[in-house]
């Protein structure tokens, strides 16, 4: 069997069995299976395989047809700048999140010595994709999963990066001030959970639902933000497209100046909120978690 034969096998089998982009996961399962460049895959694509490489593939070609995500088969993924390790112990990042991190680089522009906090931060992507972008900037993370926390610090490790990690439940304990919060909270309406693709079932459950329109999480952080930004600080949110125009009209009746911006897609996925300073920073919210 030649590469372009395994690689042709590999597509279909995943095709049949749903995966949403099957010739993409079947090559990247190749090059990773078989310790293949793009271009070697391509000048040896007539090269006979050997039987133990083939049994690799197949092996994960096996899970990926079981819907196993491709993340968690590859281990790492390249991601905002950064690589991260990716297993079921945190959401894996995805694609339309590195918006979120290009949206908060940008507001971080005029800012020499930034203090960042990202809530919920899973495997550390945007904490750690801030950190490798701004390598001046003080970056705080939290995630109310000890086991997310953890992985989180294992890819800062993979990166040679510094960032603060606490566990709390939002900001709840967590002492400012930030000039600029950005979260990728749980945003799904409680309802999807019937309908989701078989590979976000991997994710876990706290990473997903928001509550019943799934703005819960979302609510309260606004809630604390106020307490822990400086004046004119920014509060940074990636929602369901679904909510966030609707999102940042409750933003803006509560005293934030806040907007949209749209993903890639065109979707109006993203929150862009500054806070007035009305009610000003007046240190940790609340108490610390035991
Ligand atoms: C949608 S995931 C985002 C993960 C990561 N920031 C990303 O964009 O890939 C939401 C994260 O929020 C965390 N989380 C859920 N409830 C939380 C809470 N009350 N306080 C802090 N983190 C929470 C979850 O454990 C999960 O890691």
């Amino acid at each position: 069997m030649t590469l372009r034969d395994l690689l042709r096998r590999g597509a279909a089998q995943l095709g049949a069995a749903g995966v949403p982009s099957p010739e993409v996961d079947a090559r990247a399962l190749l090059l990773y299976a078989l310790n293949l460049s793009p271009v070697s895959l391509l000048t040896r694509a007539g090269a006979e395989v050997e039987a133990a490489d083939e049994a690799r593939f197949e092996a994960l070609i096996a899970r990926r047809a079981a819907r196993v995500p491709l993340q968690y088969l590859l281990g790492e993924v390249e991601w905002g700048g950064v690589r991260l390790r990716c297993d079921a112990r945190a959401l894996v990042p995805r694609p339309e999140t590195e918006w979120l991190l290009h949206l908060t680089l940008e507001a971080l522009r005029p800012l020499a010595a930034p203090r960042v906090l990202d809530v919920g931060t899973g495997t550390g992507a945007l904490a750690l994709g801030v950190k490798a972008a701004r390598s001046g900037a003080q970056v705080t993370a939290t995630d109310l999963s000890p086991e997310a926390l953890t992985l989180a610090r294992e890819n800062a490790a993979l990166n040679g990066l510094e960032v603060t990690w606490v566990q709390a439940d939002l900001l709840t304990g967590v002492p400012g001030p930030f000039d600029l919060i950005v979260s990728n909270p749980p945003y799904l309406p409680d309802a999807d959970r019937e309908d989701v693709q078989p590979e976000v079932t991997h994710d876990p459950e706290l990473a997903l639902y928001g509550g019943p329109d799934g703005l819960g999480l979302a609510r309260r952080l606004a809630a604390q933000a106020t307490g822990v930004l400086v004046p004119g600080g920014r509060l940074l949110l990636e929602l369901d497209p679904r909510n966030a125009t609707a999102f940042a009209a409750e933003l803006r009746a509560q005293g934030w100046a806040a907007g949209t911006a749209a993903d890639l897609t065109g979707r109006e996925r993203f929150v862009t909120a500054q806070w007035s300073g009305a009610a000003q920073w007046s240190g940790a919210v609340g108490s610390a978690l035991p």
